[in-house]
């Protein structure tokens, strides 16, 4: 249940948000001086909170629970048969989807992360035209969310990449020689470009905010398929020294978009900024917000350089095996890697 429907002061709702507190439960365990500490209020008025809590949760939780057990059983065959139709977006580099088991996955959450210029926002940017490839063309056909906390999003290169697309299309109409209805004769970049909901976001409780704000949104916009966060890092590591509030913020974030992403069948992105770790006497490249994060995403993509070439290694899955693939970023958005066409070509 969510903290939004308490019946509490304005203020006081907020101060629960920013502070971490998303729903009723989280704050079932936490002891009044505790909350106190959080909120930067009295102890007597943390009681007050913690009161109206118990009652709202002590009354109805049970039996919501109770119920989301019972709605939420299923059996392996028919999550066998989810999984199966579980549709993915391609991201334009065949190698890289190929690692990936054909695309990013609807339905979960990936977490990709690399050094600065390695092409994170680029691979947003394509994922967030590619949602929108219509079905006759393998696609998923669906809008995109793209939540920009750095302002690296640039709509002139999305308008560049959903020109290729647009191009990629005809091509393959031209390939099969036919004309699917309702295709690349009435998309233009335009209409790529008007598919896609953009947030700018310029601090950690604004990214707060809008993160909840997902459901309500998405609720009301239900071809949203893919949600895009560049960076999720970026506000939480500037200036935040209360290392576990940002964790509990976080943590609560994560949980989020993970229900967004199962309960919507969408795909969440996450883009991750990396920092060094010294571990076994030497520093190794990590990804940023450290281990408390490693959980917080079922996929991870580490892309990084091997000699001039870019790579993306996929690190974690739940289902599939770990494996490296190259991939380039051309004029044309993302693609495979000048290397792997050359090998193409001679085989
Ligand atoms: N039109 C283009 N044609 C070819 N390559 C491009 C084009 N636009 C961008 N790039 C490549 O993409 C790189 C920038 O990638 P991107 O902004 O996605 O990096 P990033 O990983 O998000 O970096 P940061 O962490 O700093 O935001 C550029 O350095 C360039 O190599």
């Amino acid at each position: 249940m969510e903290i939004a429907s308490l019946p509490i002061s304005a203020s006081q709702r907020a101060k629960l948000i920013s502070a971490g507190y998303n729903s009723i439960s989280s704050l079932s365990s936490v002891i009044p001086a505790q909350l106190a500490r959080d909120l930067g209020v009295s102890e007597n008025e943390a009681i007050a909170i913690l009161k109206v809590a118990s009652q709202r949760g002590g009354v109805e939780r049970p039996h919501e629970s109770h119920l989301a057990i019972v709605n939420g059983a299923q059996s392996a065959w028919d999550m066998l048969h989810e999984e199966e139709a579980c549709k993915r977006i391609t991201t334009s580099c065949s190698d890289l989807d190929d690692i990936l088991g054909g695309g990013i996955s609807c339905k979960e959450v990936t977490e990709i992360g690399g050094v600065p210029g390695i092409g994170k926002t680029q691979i947003g940017i394509q994922l967030a035209i590619n949602v929108q490839i219509p079905v006759g063309y393998g696609g998923v056909e669906g809008k995109a969310v793209y939540i920009d906390t750095e302002g690296s999003f640039m709509v002139e290169r999305a308008s560049q990449i959903a020109e290729a697309c647009i191009k990629d299309m005809q091509e393959y109409d031209h390939f099969l020689r036919k004309d699917l209805p309702g295709c690349q004769a009435k998309l233009t970049s335009n209409d790529f470009l008007a598919n896609i909901n953009y947030f700018r976001i310029c601090s950690y409780t604004e990214q707060i905010a809008v993160i909840n704000y997902l459901d309500k949104f998405i609720s009301e916009h239900p071809d949203v398929k893919v949600v895009i966060v560049d960076s999720i890092t970026f506000h939480f590591r500037q200036d935040f020294e209360d290392m576990a509030l940002r964790t509990r913020l976080l943590g609560g974030m994560a949980l989020k978009l993970m229900k967004l992403a199962k309960k919507f069948s969408l795909a969440v992105i996450l883009l991750n900024q990396v920092t060094t770790k010294y571990s076994g006497g030497s520093f190794h490249l990590t990804l940023a917000l450290g281990d408390s994060w490693s959980h917080a995403c079922t996929n991870r993509i580490i892309l990084y350089w091997n000699g001039n070439e870019r790579c993306a290694h996929l690190d974690k899955s739940p289902s599939l095996r770990s494996a490296s693939a190259p991939y380039s970023v051309t004029g044309e958005g993302i693609r495979n890697s000048a290397s792997s066409c050359k090998r193409a070509r001679i085989t």
